[in-house]
């Protein structure tokens, strides 16, 4: 997979040269380059904002150097990602989306927001995703481009150890997960839950399911809405 991100904060992506990422790039698995958005500006303060039409508080990120940047960057095929308070919310789906595609190209808003023109002649040549992380206010996308990122490369072939990883964990069954625990088997006098050291497979998965069911139901009961009855089989009635 190839990603570019464009930025005028390119030192932000350091974290994207650590851990399982770093070796995603180093095995090729994804080749990433991070651009200087001022690159493509003309004048003496290589300048990427201005006042908003219309007036209103903050400035605006400049059209001009967004699409040199684009026309430089996107290659045909390229999917554009546009972190931004007002888009879809991301989900884990959409990481799979997106882990699929060939070419990614993030642009990466500061201010209050990149000219919606750019967006829009984009959208005339490449499938724009605009994504939010989430009902907050962030200083720039930079932050979600390292959240998105990490959420993508996992889910490339070869990057988790374990595959079995990705079935199990929260969100990607629909479900959250169930309690995680290790050794010592009782700490600060909390003990494991017996029926995880029972060895009975079967009564495990059980627990697990049951535990994942209640956990979503108290905390996250809009999940059910998206997650497929027929998921809900007759055992989980009878838990
Ligand atoms: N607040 C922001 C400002 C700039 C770019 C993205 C965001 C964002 C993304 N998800 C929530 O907020």
């Amino acid at each position: 997979m190839k990603v570019d991100i464009i930025s005028i904060f390119p030192d932000y992506f350091a974290p994207l040269e650590l851990s399982l990422i770093g070796k995603a790039r180093t095995t090729g698995v994804l080749q990433l380059a991070v651009h200087d958005l001022r690159t493509w500006t003309h004048d003496v303060h290589r300048t990427v904002d201005d006042s908003p039409y219309g007036g209103g508080p903050g400035m605006v990120m400049r059209p001009e150097p967004w699409g040199e940047a684009l026309d430089a960057v996107a290659a045909p095929g390229a999917t554009l990602v546009v972190p931004s308070p007002v888009g879809r919310p991301f989900t884990q789906a959409d990481a799979y989306e997106l882990a699929a595609c060939e070419h990614l190209v993030f642009a990466c808003g500061r201010y209050e927001g990149i000219d919606q023109r750019v967006i829009d002649d984009a959208a005339d040549r490449m499938p724009v995703r605009e994504v939010s992380l989430g009902d907050y206010v962030l200083f720039g996308g930079e932050v979600a481009v390292i959240v998105i990122m990490e959420a993508i490369t996992r889910l490339l072939p070869g990057v988790l150890g374990n595959a079995d990883s990705l079935t199990e964990e929260s969100h990607a069954a629909g479900l959250l997960e169930a309690p995680v625990y290790t050794k010592p088997a009782s700490w600060r006098d909390r003990a494991v839950p017996d029926v995880l050291r029972s060895g009975d497979h079967g009564r495990i998965a059980r627990w697990r399911r049951t535990e994942s069911l209640l956990r979503t139901a108290a905390r996250r009961p809009d999940l059910f809405a998206a997650y497929p009855p027929e998921n809900l089989d007759a055992k989980d009635r009878k838990a």
